[in-house]
This record gives C-alpha cells, sequence and structure tokens, in this order.
C-alpha cells in the first residue's frame, strides 16, 4: 500500500450515522479519515456526493474512497464517471477484498439500507487491507481505463 494513508468518506442523507461509525473505526486502524459529509440529515442528490469523494481519489491526494447511499449503486455509479475511478458496491467481505486483489478497485460503495454495521466494518477491513495483484489483472484493468 502507498504511504498515503488519506482516505475520503462521503455519502447522501441515507448513510450520515454509518459513514462517521466507518470514519472513527478505521481512524482506530490508523488510516486517516477525510470526511467530506454531509453532516446534517437533509434530503441530498447521491451524485454530488459520490463524485466529490471520486475527484479526491482521482487527483491524488486521497489514496481510496468508501462512499455510501441507501443501496450503494447510485453512488457507486456517479463515482465511475470520473476518469481513473474504479468503484464497487460490496456488501460481503470476499468482494471487498477481490475488487482491490484483481480490480484495483480504488473506491468501495456501501449501501447503508442493505448491510448493518458490524458487516459494513468488516467490509472496509477486507477493503483496506488487501493489495492489488497485479500481473494478468493489470492486463485486464488497463483494458476497463481504454
Ligand atoms: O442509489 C441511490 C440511493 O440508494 C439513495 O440513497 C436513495 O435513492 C435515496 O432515497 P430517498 O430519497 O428516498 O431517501
Amino acid at each position: 500500500m502507498t504511504q498515503n494513508k488519506r482516505i475520503v468518506l462521503s455519502s447522501d442523507h441515507a448513510a450520515i450515522e454509518l459513514r462517521q461509525t466507518i470514519a472513527k473505526h478505521i481512524e482506530a486502524e490508523g488510516w486517516e479519515a477525510v470526511d467530506i459529509g454531509p453532516t446534517t440529515p437533509e434530503s441530498t442528490h447521491y451524485p454530488l456526493h459520490g463524485q466529490a469523494a471520486a475527484q479526491k481519489v482521482a487527483s491524488g491526494e486521497c489514496a481510496l474512497g468508501i462512499i455510501l447511499c441507501g443501496t450503494g449503486q447510485g453512488i457507486m455509479m456517479a463515482a465511475n464517471k470520473v476518469a481513473g475511478i474504479r468503484c464497487g458496491v460490496c456488501s460481503d467481505t470476499f468482494s471487498a477484498r477481490m475488487i482491490r486483489q484483481h480490480n484495483d478497485a480504488n473506491i468501495l460503495s456501501l449501501g447503508a439500507r442493505v448491510v448493518g454495521e458490524g458487516l459494513a466494518l468488516d467490509i472496509v477491513d477486507a477493503f483496506l487491507n488487501a493489495e492489488f495483484e497485479g500481473g494478468r489483472h493489470a492486463t485486464r484493468v488497463e483494458m476497463i481505463e481504454g
């Protein structure tokens, strides 16, 4: 893993509490949480928050990102529109590990209305602690980038 330990977090209104819990959890594990909100519960638009987090990863300011909405799906779609972003939605730890190892994903998306807190934290740990394997997977990731 890179020396950059900054992990950007963002969500829409559906996932504020879980996002803040994840931020505290990863800080306790030695990562630097860059939580870009929102912090108030008013209804908001997930594309804004997905794209804001994606920009921080694409620019190199943050090494990786964790984004959340109700299902994780809409905010993932928005993040993946930013060049250089590979974001997957995960509801299990195997997928969270594999999107790093095989797909070199740089953002994890979670659905706060899908997974409970305990599982979400395990998924986050699986994602952050996995490493891209390179080799044949690098060839395929380059093909995604076009
Ligand atoms: O993919 C979209 C997300 O799940 C949103 O969090 C969800 O659509 C928000 O729904 P609502 O406005 O009913 O809270």
